[in-house]
């Protein structure tokens, strides 16, 4: 048996800009084809390169991202993965049955009902009418499309075509999904229950590649995230750091927040006799609003009275997102040697992501030590949660008894 894999080997594709370019190109290359020539590597009058040198590896239960700004060459990566476009050099390889959801809408009838449409597209994977009748519930459920069900698909709004192809190409097991950034037009209950979805085709050993621009979305279930710039590969590895990547790339701290110094640059590391572990390899979980609760391991030369400790959360894009507020009365007195301390947040006012944890610890106004990354914190949003913005705050509201404002 064959495990999924998703392999690009140095693609590269090349685009002419206008339109009277492309024709006198094409029908040369016909031409060259005919007698057996291959096509010009290099480019000509007018063409540029729109991905250049691009190489990939995707295996079974793995998922990566493709991200960077506009026309940075993202779809046109991911339609050569799909056979869509015949690279110009390089090579695509794929092993497994592949599915794509590329092109909103492509792969409805528009004229079908939802329903019918269902049972199109399920014999199109192979399925029989009765193996379709056993999915309808759940495709229908998840798509959220039951009081549309029986309506053409031409009457449906972008959002509720993502839903019903969403929902019927992930119905059954997979061997390899593409997917372009057909999850933005969803509601957010729906990029939600994608997620999932896809996190659930992760488990089950799929290979998946897909193009966002949410970093929220790729957080949640890319392991790896390639940043493409001009058409070329600028950054590659963990979503959070690429990410850091990309934000430095545009500019975005110093425009947006340099400039109105707001962002206050991470301290670095420091021991003053007391030092902190650093984070495990496995990041803590969290979901916003709920309580959390891990240790810390310390080592301190001597014993040290009165240690204010101050968590402060920075997010991957470089931003001090939050700090703790301790009482004074939970000043620590830290005893000579290794020790552990247990750290309790009732109320994690976090918003999605990933965060650094980092502790600085001082005693009457001194430091004492700093560590930038203490602990690694995954804050996941639930389907059930609506949080926005860098933090989340509890409140309480309720209807107040009628009358003068008190
Ligand atoms: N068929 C085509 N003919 C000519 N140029 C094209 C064609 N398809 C894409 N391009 C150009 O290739 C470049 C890369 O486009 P692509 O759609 O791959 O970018 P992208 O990263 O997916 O952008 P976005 O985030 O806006 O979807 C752009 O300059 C685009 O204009």
């Amino acid at each position: 048996m064959s495990f999924p894999r998703i392999l690009a080997d140095r693609v590269s594709k090349k685009f002419s800009r206008s339109l009277g370019h492309s024709l006198v190109h094409s029908a040369r290359d016909f031409g060259g084809r005919m007698i057996g020539r291959r096509p010009a590597a290099a480019l000509r009058a007018g063409e540029f390169w729109a991905v250049r040198d691009v190489s990939l590896d995707v295996g079974p239960g793995e998922c990566l991202a493709l991200i960077g700004p506009n026309g940075a060459g993202k779809s046109t990566l991911l339609r050569m993965l799909n056979r869509e476009h015949r690279p110009d050099a390089g090579r695509v390889e794929l092993r497994g049955a592949v599915k794509s959801l590329i092109r909103l809408g492509y792969g409805l009838q528009p004229m079908y009902t939802g329903r019918e449409n269902v049972y199109l597209k399920c014999a199109e994977l192979g399925l029989s009418k009765r193996d379709t009748d056993a999915r309808l519930d759940e495709i229908v459920a998840f798509a959220e499309l039951k009081a549309a069900l029986d309506r053409p698909v031409k009457q449906y709004s972008d959002g509720m075509y993502a839903r019903l192809e969403f929902a019927i190409a992930t119905c059954m097991p997979i061997d390899v999904l593409l997917i372009d950034e057909v999850l933005a037009v969803g509601d957010v209950a729906f990029q939600l229950r994608c997620l999932e979805r896809l996190n659930t085709l992760k488990r089950e050993g799929s290979a998946l590649v897909f193009v966002s621009h949410s970093e929220m979305n790729v957080l949640q279930v890319a392991d790896r995230c390639l940043l493409l710039f001009d058409g070329q590969t600028v950054a590659e590895g963990r979503p959070e750091a690429v990410f850091g990547k990309y934000y430095e790339a545009v500019g975005y701290f110093n425009r947006n927040l340099k400039s109105l110094g707001a962002l206050p640059a991470r301290p670095q590391d420091f021991s003053a006799g007391l030092d902190f572990a650093g984070a495990a390899a496995e990041p803590l979980q969290a979901a916003p609003g709920q309580p959390l609760a891990f240790e810390l391991e310390y080592r301190a030369v001597r014993k040290f009275e009165s240690v204010e400790l101050r968590l402060e959360f920075w997010n991957t894009a470089g931003l001090l997102t939050a700090t703790t507020l301790v009482p004074v009365a939970e000043h620590l007195c830290l005893a000579e040697g290794r020790g552990r301390l247990w750290v309790a947040l009732p109320f994690l006012g976090l918003s999605a992501g990933i965060y650094d944890v980092a502790v600085s610890a001082t005693s009457g106004g001194r430091g004492l030590a700093y560590k930038g990354a203490a602990a690694r914190l995954r804050v996941m949003q639930s389907s059930c949660d609506r949080t926005g913005g860098f933090g989340v705050i509890e409140a309480h509201i309720r209807t107040a008894p009628p009358g003068k404002p008190s």
